[in-house]
């Protein structure tokens, strides 16, 4: 259970995030929407400690994580792992390595300066990557990869931790279509098998309403929704998005659905070959 309680975070006469309040009961995914500059970002940032709240709290599981320190901070993070639109990955280090380093917070000093990791990590991350379909990259410098692939890689690290909850800020805001449909299906899935709670910031519309079974809208740092992607008007999005009546869901759009029978198309070219 976690339970945000009028969280906020001021930067000078700035409030980013002004009193966002709001629980989940029980593993969901949700996504978080708005335009840019609404206070998405630190919000997810509060919520795993990388930035710290100027008032109010975040309670999981009864326990309050906002004021943590030192050791219990970072271990409220490793549970709470956070994966982000650039990817974060060393890029010259091979794929395996990079996702052996979410299990940096539980590795001694010298293990980590001499690379030194268990057998059954190195098994366990090849696993992970395996079931996001890149297991196949695992020898290769990070830098080689496509930007999808990089993405997954990084959903690989954050899962090294075994997390219980990702989250996940823009998560597809630098991919193609295409690419932004397979990380956002290993999100969806890793939701559903794991039944971990993913928290997303999302720029589109159309991908928060396709994955998420809930959506959280901000507008000038306050939550202004919260509810199903069936109650999210377009009279709502418009607000969300302060536009005017001239707003169009397609103009957050990207275009998913379009590549969804360019893919149906490839599959019908491909069986008739
Ligand atoms: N470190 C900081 N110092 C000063 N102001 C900041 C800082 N971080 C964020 N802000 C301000 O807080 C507000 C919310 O920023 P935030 O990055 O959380 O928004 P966002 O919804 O994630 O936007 P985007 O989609 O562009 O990333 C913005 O006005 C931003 O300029």
């Amino acid at each position: 259970m976690l339970e945000v309680n009028s969280l906020t975070r001021q930067y000078g006469s700035k409030r980013a995030v002004d009193r966002a309040t709001f629980t989940v009961a029980q593993p969901t995914m949700i996504g978080v929407i708005g335009r840019s500059g609404a206070g998405k970002s630190t919000l997810l940032r509060m919520l795993n400690r990388l930035t710290d709240a100027t008032d109010g709290s975040v309670t999981v599981n009864g326990r309050n994580v906002t004021r943590l320190t030192g050791a219990a901070r970072r271990e409220w993070q490793s549970r709470c792992a956070m994966i982000f639109q650039q990817f974060n990955l060393v890029p010259r280090l091979d794929v395996v390595s990079n996702v052996l380093h979410g299990t940096l917070n539980r590795r001694s000093t010298l293990a980590t300066m001499f690379n030194l990791y268990p057998q059954s990590d190195i098994h366990r991350a090849i696993e992970i990557l395996d079931r996001l379909g890149i297991a196949e990259q695992a020898p290769k410098r990070t830098e080689a990869l496509s930007g999808g692939q990089q993405q997954r890689v990084a959903i690989a690290r954050a899962l090294m931790q075994d997390p219980e909850i990702i989250l996940a800020d823009e998560p597809i805001a630098s991919l193609d279509p295409m690419n932004a449909q397979v990380v956002m299906q290993a999100l969806r899935r890793i939701h559903e098998e794991d039944g971990r709670m993913v928290i997303a910031n999302l720029h589109t519309l159309d991908t928060a309403r396709r994955y998420c079974d809930r959506v959280i809208g901000m507008r000038d740092g306050r939550i202004v929704f919260d509810g199903t992607p069936a109650q999210l008007t377009t009279g709502i999005a418009r607000e969300i998005y302060g536009a005017g009546a001239d707003f169009s869901e397609a103009a957050t759009s990207t275009e998913i659905e379009t590549l969804d029978r360019e893919m149906e198309a490839v599959r019908v070219s491909d069986a008739l070959v």
